[in-house]
């Protein structure tokens, strides 16, 4: 469980800009909860999910992963638990590089430094039938180079990438936001059944209301800082997807 409490951010404290980013949020985020976070421009959400993963820290309030303080996870369990897909497909991945490599290159994220994981028979094997789970025949070309792929091809082997080994928490940043409507789809199918198949705790910041509909087990709407509607599952299940428009409106 991700068990957020009291969490306060504040950049530019005491200057004329300063900003109450986030303000004071407390929510505990269930094992295998899909999370959905929804809200206008600037309000909070892509900081709150950058205090989850610890590359900010907060100034007040305290964030805990499976009870340990998120703020004092050592590099290397931060890296082996907590994976994050950003809006740019480009982020992710080496385009010079093969899908093969970058595979491997992911595959020695989370290990410890100087070790080396070389492309042997069993290692192509494997990463050929994670890719193959995708659907998208990406399998027979893992020797083409990342950048060559589409943008939601790449968003989809990011992803996979991503929840490699000890993965817990998969925190998504607008993920489909670069992409056309079909290969957004794709992503966020791939999304949601790696997240099922894994049994991740996830965290996803997305415009697009009928996403968080459709996928999230719970959702959260932000506003200056503060979470203002928080949409269980059970009250999820219970609404249709236009009565899902008018409770955030
Ligand atoms: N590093 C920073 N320094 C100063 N202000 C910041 C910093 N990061 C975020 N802010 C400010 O904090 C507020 C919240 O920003 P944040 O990016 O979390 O919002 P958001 O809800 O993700 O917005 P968007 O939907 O536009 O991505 C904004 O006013 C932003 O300008």
């Amino acid at each position: 469980m991700i068990a957020i409490n009291n969490v306060h951010k504040v950049f530019n404290r005491g200057k004329a800009n300063q900003v109450n980013a986030v303000n004071g949020i407390s929510i505990d985020i269930a094992d295998e909860e899909f999370l959905m976070i929804v809200g206008s421009n600037g309000s909070g959400k892509t900081t709150l999910l950058n205090l989850i993963a610890g590359t900010e820290l907060p100034g007040e309030g305290t964030i805990s992963i499976d009870s340990s303080d998120a703020s004092k996870l050592p590099d290397y369990k931060r890296s082996q638990w907590i994976a994050r897909v950003f809006q740019n497909p480009l982020s992710g991945t080496a385009p010079d590089l093969s899908i093969l490599d970058n595979f491997r290159l992911a595959a020695l994220r989370t290990k410890p430094k100087g070790l080396s994981i070389g492309v042997n028979d069993a290692f192509k094997k494997q990463v050929k039938e994670k890719i193959a789970t995708l659907g998208m025949g990406l399998q027979d070309k893992i020797e083409q180079p990342m950048g060559s792929l589409s943008g939601g091809q790449r968003q989809a082997l990011t992803l996979l990438m991503s929840v490699m080994d000890s993965c817990k928490v998969l925190l998504l940043d607008e993920p489909t936001a670069a992409l056309d409507p079909r290969s957004a789809e794709v992503v966020m199918r791939t999304a949601d059944s790696l997240i099922r198949d894994f049994k991740l705790t996830a965290v996803l910041i997305t415009h697009n209301l009928k996403d968080a509909f459709t996928y999230g087990t719970r959702i959260i709407r932000m506003s200056e800082g503060m979470i203002i509607n928080d949409l269980s599952r059970d009250q999820k299940a219970a609404l249709k997807q236009n009565e899902l428009y008018e409770w955030f409106a």
